[in-house]
């Protein structure tokens, strides 16, 4: 194509280091150029040629031999079970491989069963004499709301490929075979997000967390005690009230499944990118799972009202260099919708909760309305960055607080 011929030319120049970073695979696909002019006409609609669903290639890409496809039914327990074993030990690990996320089994089966799922999404590679799972990648369907927009698309999460097998370019396998089955469905658009710089973010968040257990913290060498703070007055200043504050506060049940979603679709239209969640999905996503999700609704005293809810998921991760502690108890802020309460107070009550939990962290990204609480509820900032991305579709880059979707 002519971006890699220009590519070439870019390299081609002796002894100049490229002008931008090259990308073997994503400057192959219809994603946006680092180097490309912007024009705003172009925004707002595919990057590709539109293709029908009879131009996808109706067979699954080529693996390398002793490989094969695998459809995972993540909804039976032995299959699920092959996906925890391989995400436990190959997935996302922070920068010093200290921590690597331990997504459960039934956290895992909730993110990928959601209403209207598809079967075929959910696949990895397996090989070798047991038949062993070397690689997974999955996909969701999602209504995307952007610019005011709806685009379906496809929500692409948990590409792991076995530490065993890496950089033999079975990544971009996964990624062709899930784009060529997320096609047959009529489907040519994606979000994703990844720590990773590749072409081309269409927003940059940052992490930020909240210590709920400093002594851990610190101890496991998450958190290092700032300077000239003995610890006890360190644990002083993040102590948090055993009771939560906000009237009414009361764990969401089904009945409140109407309401929630009304609200919950109502707060995110407030955004430039957003999902637009079914009663289904809202019922799937929210209703309090045990160890995987928790939702909080407002009812008020009087009017037996629920204009206000919080939520947050439930996302450990392995400690993989401490004697003693093995886990990091970790919540992730999720959805929250404040109307009658102040978002600040709303997200303190989530914070007491979720210490009277006994979870160690608190972490959230500055997306949605967080930047506003972030430092009056005692968050630090984190090392690491989230890109949010789509595929096959061209947007300007947007402002963190401009985002409305949280991907688990
Ligand atoms: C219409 C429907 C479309 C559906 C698809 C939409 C796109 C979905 C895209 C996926 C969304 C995933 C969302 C999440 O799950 S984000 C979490 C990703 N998983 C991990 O980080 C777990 C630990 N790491 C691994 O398992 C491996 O290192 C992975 C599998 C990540 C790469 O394996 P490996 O290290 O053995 O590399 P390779 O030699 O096979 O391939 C190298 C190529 O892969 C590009 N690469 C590396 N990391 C990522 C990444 N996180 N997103 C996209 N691309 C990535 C890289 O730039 C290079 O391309 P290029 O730079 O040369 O061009
Ligand atoms: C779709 N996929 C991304 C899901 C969203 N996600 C994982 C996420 N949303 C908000 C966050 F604020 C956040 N984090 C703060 C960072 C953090 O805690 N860094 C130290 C650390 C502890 N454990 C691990 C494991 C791997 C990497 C870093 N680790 C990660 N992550």
């Amino acid at each position: 194509t002519k971006y890699s011929e220009n590519r070439k030319v870019l390299r081609n120049i002796d002894n100049v280091e490229p002008l931008y970073d090259i990308h073997e695979f994503w400057d192959s696909q219809p994603v946006p150029k680092a180097y490309e002019k912007i024009d705003e006409s172009m925004y707002d609609q595919q990057i590709d040629v539109p293709k029908t669903v009879a131009d996808v290639r109706p067979e699954p890409y080529t693996l390398p031999p002793g490989y094969t496809w695998a459809n995972i039914d993540i909804g039976n327990r032995t299959e699920a079970q092959e996906v925890y074993d391989l995400l436990t030990q190959n997935y996302v690990e922070d920068d010093d491989n200290m921590f690597r996320f331990d997504y459960s089994i039934e956290f895992l089966q909730w993110a990928l069963t959601p209403p209207g799922f598809h079967k075929e999404w959910l696949f990895g590679v397996r090989g070798g004499k047991k038949n062993k799972l070397f690689g997974f990648i999955s996909g969701i369907p999602v209504d995307t709301k952007i610019r005011g927009k709806q685009v379906t698309m496809a929500e692409i999460n948990f590409l792991c490929v076995h530490k065993s097998l890496r950089t033999k370019r079975l990544a971009t396998v996964l990624i062709k075979e899930v784009t060529r089955r997320v096609n047959l469905h009529d489907i040519w658009q994606a979000i994703y997000t990844a720590g990773v710089l590749i072409p081309l973010p269409i927003s940059k968040t940052t992490y930020w967390h909240r210590s709920l257990n400093p002594k851990k913290l610190v101890e496991v060498g998450f958190s290092s005690l700032p300077a000239n703070t003995p610890m006890a007055r360190y644990v002083k200043l993040l102590k948090l009230p055993g009771e939560t504050s906000v009237k009414g506060l009361r764990e969401m049940q089904k009945s409140d499944v109407k309401v929630v979603h009304d609200l919950l679709n109502a707060y995110l239209s407030k955004f430039e990118v957003h999902l637009h969640f079914t009663e289904a999905e809202v019922a799937h996503f929210l209703l309090p799972r045990a160890g995987v999700v928790d939702t909080y609704v407002v009812e008020n005293p009087q009017t037996k009202e629920i204009k206000d809810f919080l939520s947050f998921y439930h996302l450990p991760s392995s400690i993989l260099k401490h004697e003693v502690h093995k886990t990091l108890r970790v919540a992730y802020c999720y959805y929250n919708v404040a109307n009658t309460v102040p978002m600040e107070e709303l997200i303190r009550n989530a914070l007491i909760i979720a210490k009277q939990k006994d979870f160690d962290v608190f972490n959230a990204l500055d997306i949605m309305e967080n930047e506003t609480l972030l430092k009056e509820l005692k968050f630090g900032i984190g090392d690491g960055n989230l890109h949010y991305y789509f595929y096959n579709w061209r947007v300007p880059e947007f402002k963190p607080n401009q985002i409305g979707i949280v991907l688990v």
